[in-house]
């Protein structure tokens, strides 16, 4: 809810400031554009002047359950999203208020981009099911941007959380290895999914080739052959052959649509959606799977050994698997940077309880379960990348210790027939073991 203020309220609120006496002091030394000013009894009081805030829930037990920001200065587009995959962009006006309460204060995440300019965005008159309702559209149009100060008004509270929104709730458990499947399936929602969704365009741009041991593996599938490439991305992997059929399934619609220009040319291969925890295919309908880089995106213990047994149902007996993931040793791949060394990872971002170290590209893993920054570049018409990066996108792992997938994969009726270490992945090529 926006509630716009009069000159008349503003007085009262500059009023009040004077009134208690309240002192601004610096909140952060790194960060000078956000202030806090002094509590009054349980208020507080943040003050910040800045270009964009990541998105985040604020903190539920720590507060109570009204927040209240104010608006000075320009207006700005804040980006409400929900674990859900709801996005509603909502226009923050100048001498406005913004009343956070219920859901909007407990179940979604607020932030803003870090921009010099904010779209439009218009309500349109829709008509759904006889009834007119009213749905946000995001116009071309720009405005520009300029300074804006907000003052965020919390009540402080004291005893575990009350809320009944425990998907973003910081009162939960930190330990991913034991994370419960509704927080788990928010997390990889928040943090694979809608993430993939928007930079479907900019990481298609990044994959072109199939890896070396792909392109070994794939090789050796006859003439006449069912392969399905599980979690294929942009396609990259499909082969130009026309004598086996090829089906690629991807969750990304995003990356599903990529797909589809890749697979156009190839005679016998499709792409569809398919998630890799329920896969709708029929048992036993693949005499080869490829899984390259995916089964590192689920978030517990539970959910890999789960994805990799789609896998083994999905192969007939005989039929072979290739499964690759994300090594926590990256010592032997190009990925870590010479003149980088091991940070300790400060930034923490709290999902459903679980606190997420916040990874630095290009340094040495310091956690199995982290956050990885992706840097998203717009793609422009003519398929260039914009100069500079807009955004930040936080992509969930889990990377795997050494033998790690390999005892998930001895768990199911699979046998490990090859078990190695690629370009900082730990991968294993499996055989479906004639269980009947
Ligand atoms: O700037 C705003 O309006 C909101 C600030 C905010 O979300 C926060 O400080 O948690
Ligand atoms: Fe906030």
């Amino acid at each position: 809810m926006v509630i716009n203020t009069t000159k008349d309220s503003l007085e009262k609120l500059i009023y009040l400031i004077i009134h208690f006496r309240l002192q601004i002091y610096l909140h952060s030394k790194n960060d000078k554009s956000k202030y806090k000013i002094k509590m009054v009894k349980r208020l507080l009081i943040t003050f910040i002047i800045s270009l964009g805030i990541p998105s985040h829930v604020d903190k539920h037990s720590p507060f109570g359950q009204t927040i209240l920001s104010l608006s000075l200065g320009s207006s700005v587009v804040m980006d409400w999203k929900h674990h859900s995959g709801k996005y509603v962009p909502v226009t923050v006006s100048a001498r406005s208020m913004l009343v956070m309460q219920g859901v909007a204060r407990y179940d979604w995440q607020h932030g803003i981009s870090s921009r010099t300019w904010d779209p439009v965005i218009i309500n349109r008159s829709v008509l759904s099911d006889g009834q007119q309702k009213f749905v946000k559209v995001i116009t071309s149009d720009k405005l520009e941007r300029g300074t804006r100060i907000s003052l965020t008004f919390r009540w402080t509270r004291k005893g575990p959380c009350e809320c009944p929104y425990k998907t973003l709730c910081d009162s939960m458990r930190d330990m991913p290895g034991q994370i419960e499947e509704n927080v788990a399936s928010s997390l990889e929602n928040l943090h694979v999914h809608q993430v993939y969704e928007q930079i479907a365009g900019h990481f298609s741009t990044t994959r072109h080739k199939p890896w070396p041991k792909v392109v070994e593996f794939t090789r050796q599938v006859p003439a006449g052959a069912v392969l399905l490439d599980l979690g294929c991305g942009n396609g990259k992997n499909i082969l130009d052959r026309n004598d086996i059929l090829q089906i690629a399934g991807e969750r990304s619609s995003g990356l599903l649509e990529e797909c589809r220009e890749h697979v156009r040319g190839v005679g016998a291969a499709d792409c569809v959606r398919a998630d890799l925890l329920l896969a709708a295919f029929k048992d036993q309908c693949a005499d080869f799977v490829i899984c390259i880089a995916v089964v590192h995106h689920f978030s517990s213990p539970a959910r890999r050994l789960q994805a990799i047994a789609t896998i083994a149902r999905l192969l007939r007996p005989g039929g072979r698997a290739l499964i690759t993931v994300w090594a926590k040793d990256q010592t032997k791949s190009n990925y870590l940077c010479k003149n980088k060394s091991a940070v300790e990872q400060k930034q923490l971002v709290t999902v459903g309880g679980v606190k997420l170290p916040v990874h630095e590209n290009r340094t040495e893993f310091q956690h199995n379960d982290l956050l990885v920054p992706w840097k998203l570049r717009r793609v422009k018409r003519d398929k260039t990348l914009s100069a500079q990066p807009e955004d930040t996108l936080l992509r969930y792992y889990h990377v795997f210790e050494e033998g790690e997938l390999d005892d998930l994969c001895k768990q199911l009726p699979l046998e490990v027939e090859k078990s190695f270490y690629e370009e900082g992945n730990w991968c294993v090529v499996c055989k479906k073991i004639n269980t009947t």
